[in-house]
């Protein structure tokens, strides 16, 4: 994407954002309100950019035929996901399935395969409405891969998982990430030292930084031990240099 510009009304989301992404998983991080759900909005083809150019799988978003294309080649976890309660796992999914045009013919084993990484085929002919919060979320990210997407676009998706579920997860991600373009938002700069190859740091709309886990780590070794591990401190000395940056040097 280049110059990937996005306002609503009077607030400017994301501005002018110039990034790539290839194979791998990329941490998105940054405050609340920074613009990481606008980004993945954009790349997931439910929001338009209000400027900018945006190319997916080689073609310009703007042309139908890459739209289209795009809709069937990526999979996609919002922040706040619609289900049907009343639907089982198994009929949500595959409903996902034929949304995104998967054959029919190879549909009931992509539901069941997508059912089985997230830990939950015991579950599989379960209402969602009897599932706990973190199972739901689960339900998410299977619907999220189950046409095993070339872009996978997860939008916080440990929250409301346990401390095991993330590690769990972390090691799908890691395991989806080697074959997939993988971006995933979080506030948990953990989850990013421990899955991503890279990580993109976005505030007020803007790269604040862009660079592996261990880089970022790296701002923040000669820190004080009381204030967060070396990733966390990292992640706020890069906030603070790109806000002082932005102010003009040195009066942040
Ligand atoms: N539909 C909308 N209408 C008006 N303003 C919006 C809308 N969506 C987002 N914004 C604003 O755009 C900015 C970026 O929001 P965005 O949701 O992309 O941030 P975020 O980094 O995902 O935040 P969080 O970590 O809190 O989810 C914020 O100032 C937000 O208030």
């Amino acid at each position: 994407m280049s110059g990937l510009t996005v306002r609503h009304r009077r607030t400017t989301a994301l501005d002018g954002v110039d990034l790539d992404f290839g194979t791998g998983v990329h941490g998105l991080l940054g405050p609340n309100g920074a613009g990481k759900t606008s980004l993945i909005r954009v790349l997931a083809t439910v929001a338009r950019p209000t400027g900018g150019r945006v190319e997916l799988f080689g073609g310009d978003l703007t042309a139908p035929r890459t739209l289209r294309d795009a809709r069937r080649r990526l999979g996609y976890l919002p922040q706040d996901f619609g289900y049907y309660p009343g639907f089982t796992v198994r009929e949500f999914v595959a409903y996902v399935a034929w949304l995104k045009e998967m054959p029919a013919d190879t549909t009931p084993a992509a539901v069941e395969r997508a059912v089985a990484r997230v830990g939950l085929a015991d579950r599989i002919d379960a209402k969602i409405r009897t599932l706990s919060g973190g199972m739901v979320r689960r339900v998410g990210i299977a619907q999220a891969v189950v046409n095993a997407p070339q872009l996978l676009l997860l939008d916080e998706p440990t929250a409301g998982l346990d401390p095991e579920q993330r590690v769990e997860f972390r090691s799908l991600l890691r395991e989806l990430g080697e074959e997939a373009t993988v971006i995933v938002s979080t506030h948990l700069v953990e989850d990013v030292a421990a899955a991503c190859t890279d990580v993109t740091l976005i505030e007020r709309g803007r790269v604040a930084y862009r660079g592996t886990p261990q880089s970022l780590a790296a701002l923040g070794r000669d820190g004080d031990e009381s204030d967060g591990n070396t990733t966390e401190r990292g992640y706020t000395a890069a906030l603070r240099a790109h806000r002082t940056h932005l102010t003009g040097g040195g009066q942040a």
